[in-house]
């Protein structure tokens, strides 16, 4: 049944290269703010077909190699299991093509380090889909932050916590797909200590590993400039409360489940008085706010984003490879 998804025209034309879960929910935040769907890539032509057919994609390809090499196409978002990220956004940008790759960017800090030299040498934009940052209650955040609301930053805190499927072949558990609780879901709260701390001076991490070797709980505690502590607790296979805090000298700020998601938020003062509350007013999952950033910085002439800059993406990656280290987790073809 055709949905009649309005167009803007004026934007990128996306490929979409993959079907699977979260492409279908990028795909269609994409078409609800009406973004410009031109093609989709998977492995089979009977899955792209159908996935054309319900997001009225106009070409649906049956290999990533026909996505990537479609001249209509001007950016690729790449939906496929972590360690496919670098081959794919590679071959993507080896077309000339701009990528934005789903999180985490890639399997290790050296293959994001690939990524971002190839697409600076080809001068397109190479960018992280870690689309918290691109949330409006983010930027609400950020702003009371660094306008000093908060006093001194002392702490944040943050957990992604969920109850996933313990198949020992799904891609959360399976170490050739990149299994594991820290590149799935510990990222989110990594990246957002980052974002509101800077770069880690120390960092320890602890954790549990589950049957087939992958990390199904860490928790990590880092230091920052100024003595501003983080801590962060992924699982994947307990829901905790999805829940963020920023915790200032003179207020904090409570981002309510699901934090990394669109939802409420309030700053509130010592004494428990809510001195402002943020109201969620977005719709869909909110994967569109990342994808109109990319739009507005290839729009300005732009080749990296301001709010998520592939160096920093690639700092990321070399901190999560820190703490596999320290937990004892090493993906095939590492040592
Ligand atoms: N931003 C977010 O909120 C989320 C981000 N993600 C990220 O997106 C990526 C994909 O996750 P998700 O969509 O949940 O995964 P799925 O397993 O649902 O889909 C992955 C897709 O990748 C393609 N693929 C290529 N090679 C393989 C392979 N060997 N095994 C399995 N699939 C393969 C398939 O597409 P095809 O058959 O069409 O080629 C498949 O449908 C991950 O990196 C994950 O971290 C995931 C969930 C949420
Ligand atoms: O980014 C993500 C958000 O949550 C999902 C579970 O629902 C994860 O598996 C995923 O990779």
């Amino acid at each position: 049944m055709p949905q009649g998804y309005a167009r803007r025209m004026s934007g990128l034309r996306w490929g979409i290269l993959a079907t699977g879960g979260i492409a279908t929910s990028f795909t269609s935040d994409l078409r609800h703010a009406g973004l410009d769907v031109a093609a989709v890539g998977s492995r089979s032509a009977e899955s792209s077909a159908r996935f054309a057919d319900r997001f009225e994609i106009p070409r649906a390809h049956g290999s990533y190699e026909a996505l990537v090499a479609d001249p209509d196409v001007d950016i690729v978002y790449v939906a496929t299991p972590h360690p496919l990220h670098a081959e794919n956004a590679l071959a993507a940008i080896a077309h000339g093509k701009h990528v934005l790759v789903e999180k985490a960017f890639t399997q290790d800090a050296a293959q994001a380090a690939a990524v971002r030299d190839a697409a600076r040498s080809a001068g397109v934009l190479a960018m992280e889909a870690m689309w918290t940052r691109y949330l409006p209650h983010m930027a609400w955040v950020r702003e009371l932050v660094r306008g000093g609301r908060l006093g001194e930053v002392r702490t944040v805190t943050a957990d992604h916590t969920q109850s996933l499927p313990t198949d020992p072949s799904h891609r959360i558990n399976a170490l050739a797909l990149g299994g594991g609780a820290l590149l799935d879901l510990g990222i989110y709260p990594i990246s957002f200590a980052w974002d509101l701390l800077g770069a880690p001076e120390s960092l320890v991490a602890r954790g549990r590993l589950g049957e087939t070797g992958a990390d199904t709980e860490v928790a990590t505690i880092s230091t920052h400039a100024g003595g501003a502590i983080a801590t962060t607790l992924s699982s994947s296979r307990a829901a905790g409360p999805n829940v963020a805090h920023v915790i200032g000298t003179a207020a904090r700020i409570d981002i309510d489940h699901v934090w990394y998601t669109p939802t409420t938020a309030r700053l509130t003062l010592p004494d428990g008085t809510v001195a402002e509350t943020w109201e969620n007013r977005v719709t869909g999952r909110g994967m569109q706010h990342q994808a109109l950033a990319a739009e507005r910085i290839i729009a300005d002439g732009g080749r990296d984003s301001d709010l998520l800059p592939i160096d920093e993406t690639v700092a990321i990656m070399a901190a999560l490879d820190d703490i596999r280290s320290q937990l004892g987790v090493s993906y095939p073809g590492e040592s």
